[in-house]
């Protein structure tokens, strides 16, 4: 089935005010390739700002607490997310996995309170290096998958069309390394496979992105590989000049 490209923006913990001009940049772009979802997670200081300063574009959250509120220092909640102007939210990045200690469960709480709220969902997984020479990433993967991977009430109001994977091999991330389309045409085809047991035929329509050190020159490739479905980008992401040629790319597969 025909699912729409999305690319998606992670600026991890990068940006300030001064930079609302890059996003006006992006979202001009995005507004232009009409049939590609564009969206931004910003850090959680800027959304509201970039929400009143850029209107017809979607805004995200890097993180959400499993809880609405409650005694949680530094943790930002999904009703805090919406009340921002967000409409998604990224969860399960490996960079919280290994810097916050978070587990899978951890991940899919995060995620079902998130789709219970109301906002879109992008639920990261990925293999680390050792892994991935051991020859356990797929399996590696696939469990991760199927323990982070929401279900109940939040999951099925948010499945399909609320919800996204992001497959991202740890050791691409930030490395200029990029997984070869062979691997990623493998691996993308067995979550989906592991969706579709999941969801039924609703796991045909979940969107998988890719995301480790996809860029411009290596974007137009990435997408035109099976199941992928669009991109998580952080780097590229930062600035107008090298994220808006990644969504041209998009929508120029379609
Ligand atoms: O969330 C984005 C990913 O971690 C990819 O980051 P990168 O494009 O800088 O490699």
């Amino acid at each position: 089935m025909a699912r729409r490209k999305y690319v998606v923006g992670n600026w991890k913990m990068h940006g300030v005010s001064a930079d609302i001009l890059e996003i006006s940049g992006i979202a001009s772009a995005a507004a232009e390739s009409s049939n590609v979802d564009v969206a931004l997670c910003l850090p959680a200081t800027l959304i509201e700002r970039a929400v009143r300063s850029v209107s017809g574009f979607s805004f995200g959250g890097q993180d959400v607490h499993q809880e609405a509120k409650g005694a949680h220092t530094g943790c930002v909640s999904a009703p805090m997310l919406l009340d921002a102007g967000a409409s998604l939210t990224i969860v399960g990045h490996s960079e919280r996995r290994a810097g916050q200690c978070e587990t899978d469960q951890q991940v899919r709480a995060k995620a079902e309170s998130a789709l219970g709220a109301g906002l879109d969902v992008i639920l990261c997984i990925g293999e680390s290096l050792e892994v991935r020479e051991a020859g356990q990433a797929l399996s590696t993967v696939q469990a991760q998958l199927d323990a982070s991977l929401p279900h109940g009430e939040g999951a099925a109001a948010g499945v399909p069309a609320k919800f996204a994977i992001a497959y991202e091999p740890m050791w691409a991330i930030g490395t200029g390394k990029v997984a070869s389309t062979a691997d990623i045409r493998e691996m993308h085809s067995a979550l989906r496979e592991r969706l579709v047991a999941a969801y039924g035929d609703a796991g045909n329509e979940v969107r998988i992105l890719y995301g480790g050190s996809v860029s411009a020159s290596n974007a137009s490739e990435i997408f035109a590989v099976d199941d992928v479905d669009g991109a998580l980008v952080g780097g590229a992401s930062l600035t107008a000049e090298k994220f808006v040629p990644i969504v041209i790319a998009a929508a120029s597969i379609g």
